[in-house]
C-alpha cells in the first residue's frame, strides 16, 4: 500500500527525490539509496530512523508558542515529508489533532490567505473554469481514492468564509490518513471558490470576492464538478463537507443514488452521535425511547444527527413518525412547528420534525421556554451559540432525569453551546455530556474526569475507506447505521459501565478497520459492492491501511 521507491522513482533525479514530498525520507535515506538514486551530498551525511527524526520533531515542537506557529509548522513538514509528517501525528494523536483539526483548524481557516506560504494542497476550482472543470482535473498529478470537496460556505461553525475554508478538506483528509490508511499521495482536497457573501476584510484574501452564482448556476455547476470526479476517477469516494445547509441536503439527494458519496455534516456526525448516544444510554441504563430530545440548531448537523438519533427508536413496534414525537428542534425562529410554513417552506429538511402538537398559547420562542414545555431528558446543541446551554437551561433539564445527556456538538471550541467543566459544575456532576471539540479533564470534586469528543472524525474515515474497499456503488443509510453500530461497540460493556463514551483515539485504526468492516458487510449484503467479499472483513480493512513507515 506504501509509495516507497520504485523503478517510477529511480527515473527521479537526486533533488526531484527529496522535494518529492511522498517519497522524501530526508536523513534516513539509506547509503545505498543515496547512491543509487544521486542523493549523495544533497542531505546531511548522518543516516536515521524515522524515530531519531519524531524526536527531533518533538523537541522543535516543544519550541513552538501559538497553536497557530503549531499549525503551520506541520503543514510545513507534510510539505517536505509526509511520511514523518504522519508519523509523528500518529505518535502524538491527542497533541496534534486538535492542530490539524477542530479546533485550530478553525482559527487557521480564518486566517488562511494570510497565513498562506505556497502550500500546493490540493484544487481550486471557480466560476471562470465551467464548462472545463474535466480538463482541469487533468492537471491532478496522481491517481485518486477519496476527494473531500467543500465550497466553504459553512465552514465549522464560522460561516461562509469561502476559499479560507480549504484548510477543512485538508484536514479532514489528514484524519483519512491517519485513521484509516488512506495513501496521502492518493487523496485530493478540493475547494470550489463560488464566491462569498461574507466580505473579506484581508487585502491577502485569495479567492473570488463575487457574492455567489444564482441557484440554476450554482447546481449546474455542481453537476458538472460530480460528473467530471466520477469520469476521471471512476472509483473515487467524494465526501461533501461544510456546504451550508441552503445545499447540503439537496446535494445529497441529487448524488447519493448513483455516485459513491455521502455528506459529513449530515450522515457522519448523525452517525458519531448515534454511536455516542447508544453508549449514554448503556451507561445510564436507558434505552433511546426513554429520551425526549430537544436540538439546538436544524441545520444539516442538527437535522442529520435527529434523523440518526430517531432510528435507534424505530423498531418493528415503533415507526419513524412515532420516533420523530420525542424530538423537538429549536432553531434561531424558536421551536420548530408547523404554523410556521415559511420556514419550513425554506428549510424542507425541518419539516418531518415540526410540531404540530403545540398547546394554543404555549410559549416556545426561546431555548428556556422550548425545555420548560418538552422537559427533555437529552440536550444537543448544534447551533454555533457558544453559551447557549446555560446554567438555568441545564438546571431545568436536571430536573427531568436523574443523568440527563448533554452534547454541546458546535465546532470549533469558541461556538460550543457549553463547555465540559461547566456542564459538570451545573449539573453537579450528573449529566453525560460529550462534545464536538476536544475538553480537558473536568476536576469533579477533586476527581479528573476524562472527556469525549463526539466529532465525526471517528467515523467518516472509516465509512470512505469501507465504501473504497467493496468498491460500493452507492453509501446507504444502512451502512452508515452500521458504522455507528461497530463504532458504539468498540467500547466494551466494562468501560461503558464507567461513563466511557467513545473509543480512545490512540485505537483509531482499529475503529477504523471495524468501522469500514461493517460498511462493507452491507455494502456485500445489499448487493452494492463490486468488490469480491473477502473472507475477514476487519483484517482485510487493516491490510490495506497505508502503514507509516519508509
Ligand atoms: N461534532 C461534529 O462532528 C459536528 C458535525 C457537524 C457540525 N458540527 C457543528 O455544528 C454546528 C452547526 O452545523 P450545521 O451544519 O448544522 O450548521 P447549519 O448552518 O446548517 O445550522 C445551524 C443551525 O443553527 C440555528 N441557529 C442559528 N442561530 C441560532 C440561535 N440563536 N438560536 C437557535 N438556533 C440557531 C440555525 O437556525 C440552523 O438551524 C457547527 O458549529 C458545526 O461545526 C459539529
Ligand atoms: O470538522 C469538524 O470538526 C466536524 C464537523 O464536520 C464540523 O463541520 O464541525
Ligand atoms: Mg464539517
Amino acid at each position: 500500500m506504501n509509495s516507497r521507491l520504485t523503478d517510477e522513482t529511480i527515473t527521479m533525479n537526486g533533488y526531484e527525490l527529496i522535494r518529492n514530498q511522498f517519497k522524501n525520507k530526508d536523513t534516513a535515506f539509506t547509503q545505498e539509496e543515496r547512491e543509487a538514486h544521486g542523493l549523495v551530498g544533497l542531505i546531511p551525511p548522518c543516516v536515521e530512523t524515522i524515530e531519531q527524526q519524531v524526536a527531533r520533531c518533538e523537541v522543535q515542537w516543544k519550541e513552538l508558542n501559538t497553536v497557530m506557529d503549531k499549525f503551520i509548522y506541520l503543514y510545513h513538514l507534510q510539505q517536505a515529508n509526509e511520511t514523518l509528517y504522519f508519523k509523528f501525528l500518529l505518535t502524538h494523536i491527542e497533541e496534534t489533532l486538535p492542530i490539524v483539526y477542530t479546533p485550530t483548524v478553525g482559527a487557521a481557516c480564518v486566517q488562511y490567505s494570510d497565513i498562506w506560504r505556497s502550500w500546493p494542497k490540493g484544487m481550486y476550482l471557480n466560476a471562470s473554469m465551467a464548462g472545463s472543470i474535466r480538463k482541469i482535473l487533468d492537471n491532478w498529478y496522481n491517481e485518486v481514492d477519496i476527494i473531500v470537496v467543500t465550497d466553504g460556505t459553512r465552514i465549522l461553525g464560522l460561516g461562509d468564509i469561502g476559499i479560507n475554508g480549504h484548510g477543512i478538506p485538508v484536514g479532514k483528509l489528514a484524519l483519512y490518513t491517519v485513521g484509516a490508511g488512506f495513501d496521502p499521495s492518493r487523496v485530493l482536497p478540493i475547494t470550489l471558490d463560488l464566491g462569498t457573501n461574507n466580505d473579506p476584510l484581508s487585502p491577502f484574501y485569495m479567492g473570488s470576492r463575487d457574492g455567489h452564482p444564482d441557484e440554476d448556476k450554482y447546481v449546474a455547476y455542481i453537476d458538472e464538478f460530480v460528473a467530471a470526479v466520477k469520469d476521471k476517477w471512476s472509483s473515487c469516494v467524494l465526501q461533501f463537507e461544510d456546504f451550508s445547509k441552503v445545499h447540503a441536503f439537496e446535494l445529497l439527494e441529487r448524488y447519493r443514488y448513483e455516485n459513491r458519496t455521502f455528506n459529513d455534516d449530515i450522515q457522519g456526525t448523525g452517525c458519531i452521535a448515534a454511536a455516542t448516544f447508544v453508549n449514554a444510554c448503556r451507561a445510564t441504563n436507558t434505552t433511546p425511547r426513554d429520551h425526549r430530545f430537544i436540538f439546538l440548531g436544524a441545520g444539516a448537523g442538527g437535522v442529520g444527527v435527529a434523523e440518526a438519533l430517531a432510528q435507534l427508536l424505530v423498531g418493528p413496534d415503533y415507526t419513524i413518525e412515532q420516533a420523530r414525537k420525542h424530538f423537538y428542534l429549536v432553531d434561531s425562529r424558536g421551536l420548530v412547528t408547523t404554523a410556521d410554513e415559511a420556514n419550513l417552506a425554506a428549510n424542507e429538511h425541518k419539516r418531518p420534525y415540526a410540531r404540530d402538537d403545540v398547546p394554543a398559547g404555549t410559549p416556545v420562542r426561546t431555548l428556556m421556554d422550548v425545555v420548560k414545555y418538552a422537559k427533555p431528558t437529552a440536550l444537543m446543541g448544534l447551533s454555533t451559540i457558544p453559551g447557549s446551554f446555560t446554567k438555568e437551561i441545564i438546571g431545568e433539564a436536571c430536573k427531568n432525569t436523574e443523568r440527563p445527556i448533554i452534547f454541546a456538538l458546535s465546532n470549533p471550541t469558541s461556538k460550543c453551546e457549553i463547555l465540559a467543566q461547566q456542564c459538570s459544575d451545573y449539573s453537579h456532576g450528573k449529566a453525560v455530556y460529550a462534545s464536538g471539540s476536544p475538553m480537558p479533564d473536568v476536576d469533579f470534586e477533586g476527581r479528573k474526569i476524562p472527556q469525549y469528543q463526539c466529532n465525526n472524525m471517528y467515523v467518516f474515515p472509516g465509512i470512505g475507506h469501507g465504501a473504497m474497499l467493496a468498491q460500493a456503488k452507492i453509501i446507504t443509510e444502512e451502512m452508515i447505521s452500521a458504522a455507528a453500530t461497530a463504532c458504539a461497540k468498540y467500547v466494551p460493556d466494562e468501560e461503558v459501565v464507567k461513563g466511557v463514551l467513545l473509543p480512545r483515539l490512540k485505537d483509531i485504526r482499529e475503529i477504523s478497520a471495524h468501522v469500514a468492516a461493517a460498511v462493507m458487510e452491507v455494502a456485500f449484503e445489499q448487493g452494492h459492492a463490486m468488490a469480491e467479499r473477502p473472507a475477514d472483513l476487519v483484517q482485510y480493512a487493516r491490510d490495506h491501511q497505508w502503514k507509516v513507515q519508509y
